[in-house]
């Protein structure tokens, strides 16, 4: 038999570009530890520190350009990347900053654009003029934008408070380059089921539906569910494929959410180990 040195191989490499959440339930807390949970490596380049908790935001401050800029050249240079994900930008400067580095990757590479602009504490986490370069900058380059209801507001001016309303609006983002659209209904609060729509290039619906959880304690579930297309992309899944794993590892996730602080507690990335 023979004994010696052996490498195990390398897992698909994932890339989150965004905002540090010190309460560690959204932001790149929630992504490098859904990567975790899914398989694969995660990195991250950070855009912004948050000081934050389960009551809110209290302050945050983005990062210098230069800083984001390094950070994705230092990581995707040598590790390289498989799948990129992108959440809090804060600012417009560094939301076209990010979108002229991820027009640097290969075209092959899939980048899942959460447009992180509110936190579930109703603090902004992007400023108003940011808007712009995220509608046609960021936006044509991604392989999948993950909005909830109040950015689809923001980013097309449609209120959606039907399921019929989120069709109007998946093909009103589709009109703005990215490949797939996914709609999330969580906000729709009224229905016993917590119904997302996913559009694709040829314009083909998938309605995603599961049970909705009466748990206030969801801080973090679109990082977490952003992070999981990402990863399961890396892993080599189609976007359809990857939305429904995304969309079951997030449920269980909220299912599972736990009270922390005073406030929004959060979902459980380890839901599936405990
Ligand atoms: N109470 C809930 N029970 C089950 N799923 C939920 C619940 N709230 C949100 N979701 C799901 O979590 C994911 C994130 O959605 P949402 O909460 O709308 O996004 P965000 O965190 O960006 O505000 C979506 O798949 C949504 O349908
Ligand atoms: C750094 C950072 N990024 C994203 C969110 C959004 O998460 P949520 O909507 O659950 O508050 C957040 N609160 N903080």
């Amino acid at each position: 038999m023979l004994i010696g040195m052996s490498a195990a191989s390398a897992p698909p490499r994932v890339l989150t570009i965004a905002g540090s959440d010190s309460g560690g339930g959204a932001g790149i807390q929630a992504d490098l530890k859904t990567m975790l949970a899914l398989g694969v490596h995660g990195m991250s380049a950070l855009t912004a520190i948050t000081a934050q908790n389960s009551v809110g935001v209290q302050d945050f401050w983005p990062l210098p350009i230069e800083a984001v800029e390094q950070q994705f050249r230092s990581v995707v240079d040598d590790i390289g990347v498989d799948a990129v994900k992108t959440g809090m930008l804060a600012s417009a400067e560094l939301t076209s900053a990010v979108a002229r580095l991820i027009g640097t990757l290969a075209p092959e590479v899939p980048v899942v654009v959460d447009p992180v602009s509110v936190s579930k504490h109703g603090d902004a986490l992007l400023a108003a003029d940011a808007l712009d370069a995220l509608r046609g900058e960021l936006l044509p380059r991604a392989k999948v934008v993950t909005p909830n209801l109040d950015e689809v507001r923001l980013i097309t001016g449609l209120d959606v408070t039907s399921e019929d309303e989120m069709t109007t609006a998946a093909r009103a983002l589709a009109a703005l380059g990215p490949r797939w659209v996914l709609v999330k209904g969580g906000h729709l609060s009224d229905q016993p089921e917590s119904v997302d729509l996913l559009v694709g290039p040829d314009g083909a619906e998938m309605w995603l539906r599961a049970p909705r959880h009466d748990n206030r304690h969801t801080h973090g579930t679109g990082c977490t569910l952003a992070s999981a297309i990402a990863s399961r992309l890396a892993l080599g899944d189609d976007v359809p494929a990857a939305v429904r794993t995304a969309k079951d590892y997030v449920t269980g996730g909220i299912k599972a959410g736990f009270p922390l602080g005073a406030g929004i507690g959060p979902v459980d990335h380890g839901w599936r180990w405990r």
